[in-house]
């Protein structure tokens, strides 16, 4: 694959969802190395799930010879973005920015190479330029060059005033710091691209006017669709929560599971952008019918764990969950949490996050979804007295252990 596959490779698997001018971003493309960047705010101390898509952008930059930029949003965490959310981001100190920053930075090791040189990423801070700008020279310099009638008609702001929520002023702000990362990243580093998904085009496109303005350089801009499943649900938030890329968060076998109970008719799409396998594999995998299905999703959840967590705590995910469920062992790899005991089952369940809630334990329970060493268990108000296998459904377990 060389520098000029990345439109069409990334095309192919399913990551495109608007581009700026894709015949000129080609050209650019054949005409050597691109730099592109995405950024990632520090709103917590992991990505999720539904930062994958971004984070196989970059990584597919690279595998196609290009250089991708990460771009830790440090100054614009500051800030938050009012882009896809309709109520005001809660105000972040410095010190939670910094613990946040230290957790994200870990999901990059497994998907990218770190150095110099094309196939090697960089990873930045906009803090670096935005944490000293000064107010009067950067509303002479930048402030100038954005309409606010243009400004009032992107989705971010436009969504918030059409359904009469508020937009603070300091989120109105975001787009023009996003805007002038773009024009920094191109003077420092020859960024000229930027990618995110769905929801950031509005940002994007301001990005790519500005630099146009104040470098008078041609720059452009791909998004990502948002993903959802078959079911029209989002992609990464679950009813328990969201599904955490950091292993403190969600365990590699808790993510294994994730991608193993993904629905049947999402197999094919979700191989093509979460795994690197070659395509007509993917085309081969998404087309077994009925149970041999299964077969497409394990090697989905094997394939996507082994990205995260590295090939052997997705084969071990794998194998655990083999014994698990084929051949109904508690093995001693299943994960585990340490309780005192005796302790309430409802306690327990949550403790273990197979439910997010008590009430939810006890909504499980009644559905006779709750097994005690493989007994169903039909009263709320049971007492685990010595260490058991837990599990919630068919599939997940958990091994209590007293301590
Ligand atoms: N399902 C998805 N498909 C594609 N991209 C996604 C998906 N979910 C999130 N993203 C991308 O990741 C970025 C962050 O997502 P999101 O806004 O859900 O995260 P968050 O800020 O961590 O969560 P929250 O809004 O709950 O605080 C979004 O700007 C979007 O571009
Ligand atoms: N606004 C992006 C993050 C981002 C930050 C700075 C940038 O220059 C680009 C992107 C988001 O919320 O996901």
């Amino acid at each position: 694959m060389s520098g000029q596959d990345f439109l069409d490779v990334v095309t192919e698997r399913g990551f495109v969802h608007q581009v700026t001018d894709a015949e000129a971003l080609r050209a650019s493309l054949r005409a050597g190395p691109v730099t592109g960047y995405i950024g990632f705010d520090a709103t917590a101390d992991s990505l999720h799930v539904g930062h994958l898509v971004q984070i196989m952008l970059l990584r597919w930059l690279a595998r196609t010879g290009n250089r991708p930029v990460v771009l830790m949003g440090g100054g614009t965490t500051k800030i938050g973005d009012p882009s896809g959310r309709d109520e005001t981001r809660q105000i972040l100190t410095e010190e939670r920015i910094e613990q946040n920053k230290a957790g994200i930075r870990r999901a990059f090791d497994g998907f990218l190479q770190f150095g110099d040189g094309p196939g090697k990423a960089i990873m930045l801070d906009n803090a670096e330029w935005l944490d000293g700008l000064r107010y009067i020279p950067f509303l002479r310099e930048v402030g100038r060059h954005f309409s606010v009638n243009r400004m009032l008609s992107m989705d971010s702001v436009r969504l918030r005033l059409e359904r009469d929520q508020p937009l603070t002023f300091i989120e109105f702000n975001y787009m023009l710091l996003q805007s002038y990362d773009f024009v920094e990243l191109h003077k420092r580093h020859g960024v000229t691209l930027q990618m995110g998904g769905s929801d950031q085009w509005g940002n994007i496109v301001m990005g790519a006017d500005l630099v146009r303005r104040m470098s008078n350089a041609t720059v452009h801009g791909l998004t990502a669709p948002l993903i959802t499943t078959a079911s029209g649900a989002k992609m990464g938030k679950t009813a328990g929560g969201a599904v955490w890329l950091n292993a403190d968060r969600l365990s590699p076998y808790d993510y294994w599971q994730y991608w193993r109970n993904a629905e049947d008719a999402d197999a094919g799409r979700f191989l093509a952008l979460f795994t690197d396998l070659p395509m007509e594999e993917v085309r081969r995998l998404g087309a077994l019918g009925g149970a041999e299905i299964n077969e497409a999703k394990k090697v989905l959840a094997t394939e996507a764990t082994a990205l995260l967590h590295g090939r052997a705590a997705a084969e071990e995910a794998a194998e655990t969950a083999r014994r698990a469920f084929e051949q109904g062992e508690a093995a001693e790899t299943l994960p585990s949490i340490i309780h005192a005991l005796p302790a309430p089952l409802l306690d327990l369940l949550v403790e273990a996050k197979l439910c997010a809630s008590k009430g939810e334990a006890r909504r499980l329970i009644a559905q006779n979804g709750v097994r005690l060493d493989d007994a169903p268990v039909s009263d709320p108000a049971l007492v685990v007295e010595a260490p058991a296998k837990l599990s919630a459904g068919r599939k997940r377990h958990v091994l209590v252990k007293a301590g």
